[in-house]
């Protein structure tokens, strides 16, 4: 008989708090994420920020995931330094980064603060403000990435056994809900009598507060370590190696759901940065109007990922599903750009798409990958789709900004959305890919979880 020594893992109200805990965290970092999209035009406004600028500030977040391959480098760091040392390190970093994203933007920086002198000393062309910002949000990038692959470990650690599907699918239901209050609070927040960056500092404190939760957690994982330690049940995951990156990307279904992952995510987190000053253009909607509409995506998916994760697990057909969401995902981004369909209705079927592939694709790669390179092949999926976080959210500004006359009264955003319809076909021939492949590897994309 084995040693069934009772560890805090085993108490569903400590290991439920613990995913409350750490869905804080992610809650905060989806937050700051999308917390300056509904402001958009106020950022023009403010500090004259053109729509490639605005494209410029978004994508920034991708650049040390893609050229310091931090998704994958946080992995091996997590590896080496364990999930204590590792979260802290990159939950503080987006909490510095946040906070120096809204001191650049804060009436002390503008009025000539700290650091205000040498960021107007050199790119004129870009304003301080913009370039202050873009600092702070490459470092919240920095830190944001791989604390969403820290909390994935976290969460296999707690749940693995256990509720582990229903962990995920709450765990992404949280992060989407900080989504959902980005796009309703920061129209809310700029009106605040203490001048309209409140609504970036709220979303700053926001993110520093979840380094206090995460260091309240800290306390939690030490005392199961020292359980499990005394138990011998504390399991050592696979070191990370380059073979093991190399195994990966010559498997063909592996690179389908990357590429995959790459074309759909660019379809939407950009268009999601863009959307809710797109619906300000489209139908003369108010900021906090339009912000709603946003918000209705990450609502849907909060809905509709568990459903299609059950559905997944009880009956298969993942592969299929994935091309029905990119098939979708086409539908709509055609429909916002040559219609007038109420966009209330698009958003809440955008959804259901962006339910179909994170619901199906995720799993999946857990049959393709062996268990042991579960990590490394995650976190190689994040730096590729992190290309396209990069680049689209550029493009999607100097589209905007080529095909609109300047100071045009309503931007025309009907190029822009032909550019992620255009990503959402490519997404969707990689999806038929896969599932004409899945029939000659036979890993099973098609059947349910526990057949597999
Ligand atoms: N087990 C992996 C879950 C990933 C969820 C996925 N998030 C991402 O792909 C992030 N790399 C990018 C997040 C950027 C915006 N916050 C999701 O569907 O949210």
């Amino acid at each position: 008989m084995g040693n069934l020594k009772i560890t805090l893992r085993d108490n569903a109200w400590i290991r439920w708090g613990m995913l409350l805990m750490v869905g804080f965290v992610l809650a905060a970092n989806y937050y700051f994420y999308d917390a300056l999209s509904p402001l958009k035009s106020k950022l023009t406004e403010e500090f004259g920020f053109s729509s490639t600028d605005f494209g410029l500030f978004v994508s920034v977040y991708s650049i040390p995931n893609v050229f310091l391959l931090m998704a994958v480098l946080g992995g091996v760091i997590l590896d080496k330094l364990g999930i204590r040392r590792t979260g802290f390190m990159f939950v503080s970093f987006m909490a510095f980064g946040a906070l120096i994203t809204a001191y650049g933007a804060s009436d002390i920086y503008t009025n000539g603060g700290w650091g205000y002198g040498f960021m107007s000393s050199f790119m004129p062309s870009y304003s301080p403000e913009l370039k202050m910002m873009l600092l702070g949000r490459f470092l919240f990038g920095l830190g944001a990435e791989t604390s969403i692959v820290v909390i994935s470990k976290i969460i296999v650690k707690w749940f693995k056994g256990k509720e582990l599907a229903l962990a995920f699918g709450v765990k992404l239901g949280l992060a989407r809900t900080g989504s959902f209050l980005a796009f309703n609070l920061s129209p809310i927040l700029i009106e605040s009598p203490a001048g309209w960056t409140t609504a970036i500092w709220f979303a700053a404190f926001f993110v520093t507060a979840s380094l206090i939760v995460f260091m309240i957690y800290m306390m939690l994982d030490l005392k199961l370590d020292r359980q499990s330690q005394q138990d011998g049940e504390l399991v050592k995951s696979d070191p990370f190696r380059l073979s093991d990156l190399k195994k990966l990307i010559l498997n063909p279904s592996f690179m389908y759901v990357t590429l995959l992952c790459l074309t759909f995510y660019s379809a939407v987190f950009p268009f999601l940065s863009f959307s809710a000053d797109f619906f300000l253009n489209k139908f003369g909607l108010s900021v906090k109007e339009s912000g709603f509409i946003s918000s209705m995506l990450p609502v849907g998916t909060m809905f509709f990922t568990p459903l299609f994760g059950f559905v997944v697990d009880k009956y298969g057909r993942a592969a299929s599903l994935m091309i029905y969401g990119s098939l979708i995902l086409v539908l709509v981004h055609t429909c916002f750009a040559f219609t007038t369909i109420n966009p209330y209705v698009l958003m809440v079927i955008l959804g259901i798409a962006f339910s179909l592939v994170p619901a199906s694709m995720w799993p999946s790669v857990a049959k393709i990958v062996d268990e042991k390179r579960i990590g490394s092949a995650y976190g190689f999926m994040f730096s590729i789709q992190n290309i396209g976080l990069w680049i689209f959210p550029i493009l999607a500004g100097v589209v905007l900004d080529k095909t609109n006359a300047e100071g045009v009264e309503s931007l025309n955003y009907t190029f822009t959305l032909i550019m992620f319809a255009a990503l959402g076909i490519l997404g969707l021939l990689f999806a038929i890919l896969l599932k004409r492949e899945d029939k000659i590897s036979g890993y099973g994309l098609e059947l349910p979880s526990n057949s597999k």
